[in-house]
Order: C-alpha cells, then structure tokens, then sequence
C-alpha cells in the first residue's frame, strides 16, 4: 500500500533519512521505532509531503506521491496525528471534530453563506458523522467541553478522532501514548486494534512506549541515525542485537521483557 525507496532527507549538513526502505501492506499496523533524533518523524513528514526527499520515492497505492502536496495526499487518504497534540484548545471536542470534516466539504463558499439545503444537509451528515465517532472513543459526554479542559490521555483520543474525520486508508500515529498512564495505554491498545478493524485503516505508528509497539504491531521497522537497521515481527526485533545495541543508553525501553 505504501512504499517509500531509497528515501534520503539532508537538511543542511545533517543526514536526517539515508536510503530508507519502508514497505506497509494494507491492513497491518505497522510499527516504526528507534532512539531520540533517529528520523521518524522526518519519515511522517517525508510521507506527507511536507518535505521533498533529496533522493528517492514513495508509492502510495499506485501514485508516485514523492511530489504531491500535503493536501493532495490527504484527499488520496492519509491522515496524521501529531507528536505535540494539536488541537482547537479553545474549541468544544465537537467542534473540534466537525471542523475536521471541513477537509471534505462538497459545498460551495455561496451554499454555506446562503445556508441553503445542500449546506444543511451536509452540516447535519458531518454532525452526525462526528458525534458517532465521539462515542465509539468514549468522548460523547464530553461533546460540549473544551478541548482544553481534557485530560491529557483524552486529548491525544480526540486528534486520533479528528485525523479519521477525513475517512482515511493510512492512518500516521505520532507517539499517541505519549503522556498517558498505564490505564490509559492499555485502552489505546485496544483503541487501535478497534478502529483499524471498523474503519478499514492501515496503521503506521511511532511509539516509545515498547508495550504498545511489541503488543499491536504486526511488523516493526527500526530506525537509527536516519537508516533501517532492522525490520521484522516484534519478536524477531527484541532479539535482534543491532537493535538492542542502538537502545543501549536509551534508558528502559521494555526491551527486557
Ligand atoms: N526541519 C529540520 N531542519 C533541520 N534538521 C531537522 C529537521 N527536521 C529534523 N531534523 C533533524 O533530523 C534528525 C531526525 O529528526 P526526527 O525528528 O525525524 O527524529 P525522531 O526519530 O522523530 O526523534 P524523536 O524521537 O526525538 O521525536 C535529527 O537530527 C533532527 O535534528
């Protein structure tokens, strides 16, 4: 489903990607790890268009999108959450979704300042579209409050809430477990799990937390100073000794469980 080759990102002096070779099959969830400053998110940021390779390409699905732009590749269906969360802070959570539907609006600047049928009727479509998707993640409730006042764990639920709003194939999570407790990660666990079974998603996902990664990843890639230094199921990479060795001085990643 998506295929990056030969990907290499220089920024400066500094060699961010080198000949990365990333292949994600459709409906897996994909794991893509490695220590501090290793290049996964340039890797997000490289996928989404956000930075054009040095050298390189990325297939996704039968596109080259090593050109596109960001909102040419949302349309095609990938969608992003982000390492620092990024929401509406002064904003309900509802609205907070309806505006990520905005991505998708079919009607015109004129129906929307007429407020004519075709508005409303879409306005409705994605009030109700939003309002499912609050309480298939337990945040219903909350509809009315600002986005602000949520737990941190209900923050990082709600952008995964809003990067589905566009109905995407490929879903990018950026550290979603960072900042939450134990309770917390362990129902994200099986958030994932759900979401990507309902709506049909492919999942590529960057993680620290090695609980989440080892338990809901089907395959794994590592990444250390901009290279893959390994690729493999969770537990062909827990074993694997390149890995431990770029982990040493990394702290406690859970390697030794
Ligand atoms: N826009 C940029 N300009 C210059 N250097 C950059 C830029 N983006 C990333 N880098 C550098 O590229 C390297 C990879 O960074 P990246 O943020 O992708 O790592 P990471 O694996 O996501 O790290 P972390 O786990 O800390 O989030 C780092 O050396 C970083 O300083």
């Amino acid at each position: 489903m998506l295929k990056l080759k030969g990907v290499t990102m220089n920024f400066g002096g500094i060699i961010a990607l080198n000949n990365v070779e990333i292949d994600v099959d459709e409906g897996k969830i994909i794991g893509l790890i490695g220590p501090n400053g290793a290049g996964k998110t340039t890797v997000f940021n490289v996928i989404l268009g956000l930075y054009t390779p040095n050298r390189g390409y990325i297939r996704f699905e039968n596109s080259d999108i090593t050109n596109k732009k960001t909102y040419q590749i949302a349309v095609m269906g990938i969608s992003r959450t982000f390492q620092n969360i990024r929401l509406f802070r002064e904003l309900t959570v509802l609205d907070n979704v309806r505006i990520a539907f905005h991505k998708n609006v079919k009607y015109s600047l004129l129906d929307a300042i007429l407020r004519n049928k075709k508005f409303i009727k879409e306005e409705e479509e994605y009030l109700k579209k939003a309002e499912e998707l609050l309480k298939i993640f337990g945040l219903y409730e909350k509809r009315n409050e600002l986005a602000k006042n949520l737990p941190y764990g209900e923050q990082r639920k709600l952008e995964i809430v809003r990067a589905l709003a566009t109905s995407p194939k490929l879903l990018l999570l950026d550290e979603p477990a960072a900042g939450m407790n134990p309770q917390e990660t362990q129902e994200l666990k099986n958030l994932i799990k759900f979401i990507k079974e309902k709506f049909n998603l492919t999942i590529l996902l960057i993680e620290h937390d090695m609980s989440v990664v080892m338990d809901i990843c089907e395959r794994i890639y590592v990444l250390d100073y901009g290279e893959v230094i390994a690729e493999g199921t969770p537990v062909e990479i827990k074993r694997n000794p390149r890995v431990i060795k770029a982990y040493l001085g990394e702290g406690d990643f859970g390697f030794a469980s």
